[in-house]
């Protein structure tokens, strides 16, 4: 048996606490390890799978207007925001066995021990299970403090000796102890009215789903209907297929009736400006393909690729994603899960009804100023599909057949994944990763590294996206270019964060957007570092982003990293094997690095809006932007 004891303090009462914890535990007998651990050095994974014979005794102290002292301040927010992913299920930690003794000062009143009463509630909410009660101490009665720190000892002492003598009575004392546990979270709720309980929660989602953020459509249908057991007892009965892996027939994708996009998500969507086709598809209509339709400058896929922005449809055939990334300008509107549980629509008609509504937008900019008669055609004459608007297009089960429908006809491919799906084919490391993606599996990373073994066999043009996030990934030079040894792509954006103006759920501010110098400072280190295959090779100021191609793209001294559609599509039709090579096209020289224009395509008029300069204060200056956006988001 191991029990973990980990403590939370500011100025070592609790950890005094937790030490005689340890002690009286260690006198159980030889047959329990126990260790201390600093709650700053709790691994939540290891959290996540620990199994009823371990328990954990948490002991944390309560600080400033009743939140966690330092050492607790990123176990508190990682708690919260678990406790609160709609992804994640609700039972997920029904394995835990737990008590909490939370230090307060009761003087402080309603926020006397609000921390560690949090941390109990969350942990019930999950199914974690207490093995003997929570208390919350008060160090203003100095007396009586200590005869109640001694007394919960005293249970957990107890209630480990019973773990040891016999399963069949932890089971009746748990079921004993989850009673009161949650009369104490009554009590809880009351205090803090804040606290959004599971009740509350479940209203929320039948009666406010169309504002909630929190939308997912698996939850919706279900606690809509049956209430939070019944709804976690189906999903464990469900057999819903996962995504079409080998071997999995058409028709068991095909009978599964639920629809991804539900009415209120529909609404939602729509107000978004996503035009919607089939039951979990969409396209919306780029700001570069607006920009490129006027002249007015393409995106840096044009820039890095020649992919033109007022010909290319940005489309998702799966509106629903499998991680939460801190840096989507979704807002995580859209579904999310890890399984494909809907039903799927024909790709036929997910082809068909993306052109006609991509058309339909293209239409309306007749007329437009700086549209010429010329450009419209060509807008209308769809060249391009990037399959990066929004979810996890990989999740569709026939996304193989979808881009051979593009292909077919002449339209390439863009495919944006990411990385959380191996058997179907933006970070540095594992806890980078998993900052950052948010990912719901819990073998996000070994999935993430399986797609990068993936694509290193792959013959066709791969590429790594990264995105920098100043404070999250910035620093990780070395596991990326690790990363891209292994996975040997044949070209890696780098792509400066986007401050989207948005500071609630993904909490990225300024601060977290870096200058478009300093991303090619990373990009100059990165390039050197990878290995001498790769170089520098375009630049797209405009939009922070910098591409990195492998050298064999440096024909006879001149990067091709441009692409001969024509030649492609041929390709394409002859059936015959070709790789990426076979459809190389020379980059023009001003979007090649180092040359003056910076990536913007001098056939086309810049136009500057009354933005924010860099004056060389770099406060002053994200302040601007930061006013700019917001006042372009009214
Ligand atoms: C700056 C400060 C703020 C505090 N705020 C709270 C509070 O909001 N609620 C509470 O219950 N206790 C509060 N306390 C009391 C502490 O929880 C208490 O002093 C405790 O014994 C500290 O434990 P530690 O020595 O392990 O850090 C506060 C203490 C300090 C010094």
């Amino acid at each position: 048996m191991r029990v973990s004891v980990v403590f939370s303090t500011q100025e070592g009462t609790t950890e005094s606490i937790a030490e005689k914890l340890v002690a009286a535990l260690g006198r159980v007998g030889n047959t329990i390890a126990v260790d201390l651990v600093n709650i700053k050095a709790i691994d939540n994974d290891e959290l996540l799978k620990r199994k009823p014979a371990d328990p954990v005794f948490f002991v944390l102290t309560t600080y400033v207007d009743g939140g966690p002292a330092d050492d607790a301040a990123w176990f508190g927010s990682w708690l919260e925001d678990y406790r609160y992913d709609f992804r994640v299920s609700k039972a997920s930690l029904s394995d835990l066995r737990f008590s909490v003794f939370g230090v307060g000062d009761a003087a402080y009143g309603s926020s006397w021990c609000l921390f560690p009463k949090k941390v109990d509630a969350f942990l019930s909410d999950m199914a974690g299970v207490k093995i003997c009660e929570s208390i919350f101490g008060d160090v203003g009665e100095r007396m009586e403090f200590d005869g109640v720190v001694d007394a919960w000892i005293n249970s957990c002492v107890q209630s480990v000796s019973t773990i040891l003598s016999g399963a069949d009575l932890v089971s009746s004392n748990i079921a004993k102890l989850s009673m009161s546990s949650l009369e104490k979270q009554d009590e809880f709720e009351e205090l803090n009215d804040d606290y959004v309980s599971s009740d509350e929660e479940e209203d929320e989602f039948v009666d406010a789903p169309e504002e909630s953020k929190l939308m997912d459509l698996e939850d919706l249908g279900a606690f809509a209907s049956v209430g939070l057991k019944k709804a976690k007892q189906e999903q464990d009965d469900s057999t819903g297929i996962v995504i079409r892996k080998k071997g999995t027939s058409v028709s068991a994708v095909a009978s599964i009736t639920r629809e991804m996009i539900t009415p209120n998500l529909r609404k939602n969507l729509e107000k978004q400006g996503y035009k919607l086709i089939g039951t979990h598809s969409g396209v919306k209509m780029c700001r570069w393909t607006k920009a490129q339709l006027r002249n007015r400058g393409g995106c840096y896929k044009h820039t890095f690729y020649g992919i033109e922005s007022h010909r290319c449809m940005e489309t998702t055939p799966s509106l629903a994603c499998a991680n939460k990334c801190v840096f989507c300008w979704r807002h995580q509107t859209n579904p999310v899960g890890v399984e494909w549980r809907w039903k799927a629509d024909a790709p036929e008609d997910i082809v068909n009804g993306a052109i006609e509504k991509h058309r339909a937008m293209i239409n309306q900019f007749k007329g437009v100023p700086g549209v010429t008669a010329e450009r419209f055609k060509e807008g209308m004459d769809i060249a391009h599909c990037a399959l990066s608007l929004v979810g996890e297009p990989i999740m569709y089960p026939y996304i193989n057949e979808f881009v051979d429908l593009l292909h077919q006809k002449n339209i390439s491919s863009f495919l944006v994944t990411n990385s959380q799906f191996p058997e179907l084919i933006h970070a540095g490391n594992k806890e980078s990763l998993k900052k950052i993606d948010r990912p719901l599996f819990s073998d996000f990373w070994e999935r993430f590294n399986s797609c990068v073994d993936e694509l290193a066999k792959k013959e066709q043009r791969t590429v790594f996206r990264l995105t920098l996030v100043k404070g999250f990934n910035i620093t990780e030079l070395k596991s990326y270019a690790e990363l891209v040894r292994k996975g040997k792509p044949d070209f890696i954006e780098v792509k400066g964060v986007t401050f989207c103006g948005y500071t609630g759920e993904n909490s990225l501010t300024m601060s977290n957007v870096p200058f478009h110098e300093e991303v090619v400072e990373f990009v100059k280190i990165l390039a050197a570092d990878i290995s001498d295959e790769y170089e520098i090779s375009c630049e797209h100021a405009h939009t922070c982003s910098m591409l990195i191609s492998h050298k064999k793209y440096k024909i006879d001294g001149v990067w091709h990293t441009w692409i001969d559609y024509p030649k492609f599509h041929s390709l394409v039709r002859s059936g015959e094997h070709f790789t990426s090579m076979d459809y190389v096209a020379k980059t023009p020289d001003w979007a090649v690095f180092g040359d003056d224009r910076k990536g913007f395509d001098p056939d086309m008029t810049r136009v500057y809006k009354n933005k924010a300069k860099y004056d060389g204060n770099p406060e002053a200056y994200k302040a601007k932007i930061k006013a700019d956006i917001l006042a372009a988001a009214e």
